[in-house]
């Protein structure tokens, strides 16, 4: 353990049963887009239950410096006083998004529809990471890249169409990132953008641009996808948001209270969203004991408590089509796998491969250093599960990715040796209070070396 950087290492142990009623904290997509639109409108935003993560305070940061004056008035509490579609100015520095796709990505969306120039950066992970598959629509929409790193990656630089085109464009990935920018675009073109989409991703920027007064309809296309038509230059009213608990967050107590065994814990208000509950639907078929109570309407979204008990679990087939609706919940799926009873297989996993890092190698990496086998076959991973507790007691390499730290932080918390990731500052980009939520149920995390 020497060679990792002592400032951010944490560790997890064999803890005894996990109990209590915890409220993850609130959806990141949508306090990304709750933000965006709050710009984008013509007076004052408020949204509660804001995620305050690393991810979304740079988005915050990146609306004052469009224009937008944001302030927080509270915890989670966050006013926007916006500029309006059309009313945006260029920033006078470049905007950093940290470790954020989502953040970066969307935004670039918004200033394409603006004649408007930005800078665009982020760190190591983010400079890593594809942007090719937003720049080729919003190219087509009539922005230009004035300069990037190869291939189309971070730092680049991008200038806003002065007249955008509505335009229909059918995304060759599954990706609400580039259906999202696509749209944030064509709110600045006149007459009607299209995204078709072959497999349906996450709908929230839909349902919010249609709180915020916009007019989108969705048509379904084929077995699994969608058409989204978007009428440009509408006026935005803002809108109240009250931002429900996020499902992708959730997932670690949630594991943690199936793999400890003798756990019962609840957890409130978590997003039902339909294109959200892959990793529900998957843990259920594996006969994990998770009852849906007191289903509600928060924020336009559906959302209900989670009571989760331990207990044994099998191995399943995960269809790929199912992908887009857990596509962030792989990492700590595959943790469950592993104290499964026999093998579960995730097929089609291909754009794990460029999250914050190549989540299939690190998860991969992550299960054989601790016992765990695995193996990747294509765009398959494959998890064999003995129904034994694993072994543990190796470090693990999180490559600026907090999705890595968090899942095998929750391994160790059931494994025979303690767990260690090599940083644990990265989870602060989605789940900052994840330590101190995860220790009020009873589980042993700690900082440093064990
Ligand atoms: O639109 C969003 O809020 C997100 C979309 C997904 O990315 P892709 O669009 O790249 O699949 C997901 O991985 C990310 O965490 C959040
Ligand atoms: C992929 C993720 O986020 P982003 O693309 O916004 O960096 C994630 O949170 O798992």
């Amino acid at each position: 353990m020497s060679s990792l950087s002592a400032a951010s290492i944490a560790h997890s142990s064999r803890s005894a049963s996990l109990a209590g009623r915890v409220r993850a904290p609130g959806d990141k997509s949508i306090s990304h887009r709750s933000l965006i639109l709050g710009l984008l409108s013509v007076g004052e935003t408020r949204i509660d239950g804001l995620l305050e993560g690393e991810d979304v305070l740079a988005t915050a940061r990146a609306c004052r410096e469009l224009g937008a004056e944001v302030d927080r008035v509270g915890e989670g509490e966050w006013r926007v006083r916006g500029v309006g579609v059309g009313g945006l100015k260029s920033p006078g520095k470049a905007l950093d998004f940290g470790n954020a796709g989502t953040g970066s990505r969307l935004m670039m969306g918004v200033v394409a529809g603006h004649p408007i120039e930005a800078t665009f950066d982020g760190d190591a992970s983010l400079r890593s990471r594809p942007m090719r598959r937003i720049l080729d629509p919003l190219e087509q929409m009539g922005a230009t890249v004035v300069f990037s790193a190869e291939g189309g990656r971070l730092p680049l630089r991008l200038k806003g169409a002065d007249r955008p085109l509505p335009i229909v464009y059918e995304s060759p990935v599954p990706s609400a990132q580039v259906k999202s920018a696509v749209l944030f675009a064509g709110l600045n073109a006149p007459g009607e953008t299209t995204v078709i989409e072959r497999e349906a991703t996450r709908d929230h920027t839909e349902r919010m641009l249609r709180a915020f007064g916009a007019q989108v309809t969705v048509e379904r296309r084929g077995p699994h996808g969608r058409l989204i038509r978007l009428v440009g230059q509408p006026e935005l009213t803002p809108a109240a948001i009250s931002v429900p608990a996020d499902p992708s967050s959730a997932a670690f107590p949630l594991v943690a209270a199936l793999i400890v065994p003798g756990s019962e814990v609840a957890l409130d208000g978590v997003m039902t969203n339909p294109l959200r509950t892959g990793l529900l639907t998957t843990l259920q078929e594996m006969g994990a004991d998770i009852a849906l109570t007191n289903v509600r309407e928060e924020g336009g979204e559906e959302v209900c408590d989670l009571v989760v008990r331990a207990g044994s679990l099998t191995g399943v087939d995960v269809p790929p089509e199912r992908a887009p609706t857990m596509i962030d919940e792989y990492p700590i799926l595959a943790i469950a796998a592993s104290f499964a009873v026999g093998e579960t297989r995730m097929r089609g996993l291909h754009e794990l491969r460029v999250k914050e890092s190549d989540r299939l190698a690190a998860v991969h990496a992550g299960l054989l250093g601790n016992g765990v086998e695995a193996r990747i076959e294509g765009d398959d991973l494959i998890v064999v599960g003995c129904g034994a507790v694993p072994g543990g007691g190796a470090p693990v390499t999180t490559h600026l990715d907090h999705r890595i730290a968090m899942s095998f932080l929750v391994m160790g918390l059931a494994s025979e040796r303690p767990v260690a990731v090599d940083d644990s500052a990265t989870i602060a980009t989605s789940f900052p209070s994840f330590v101190p939520l995860m220790r009020s149920l009873g589980a042993l995390i700690d900082f440093g070396e064990e």
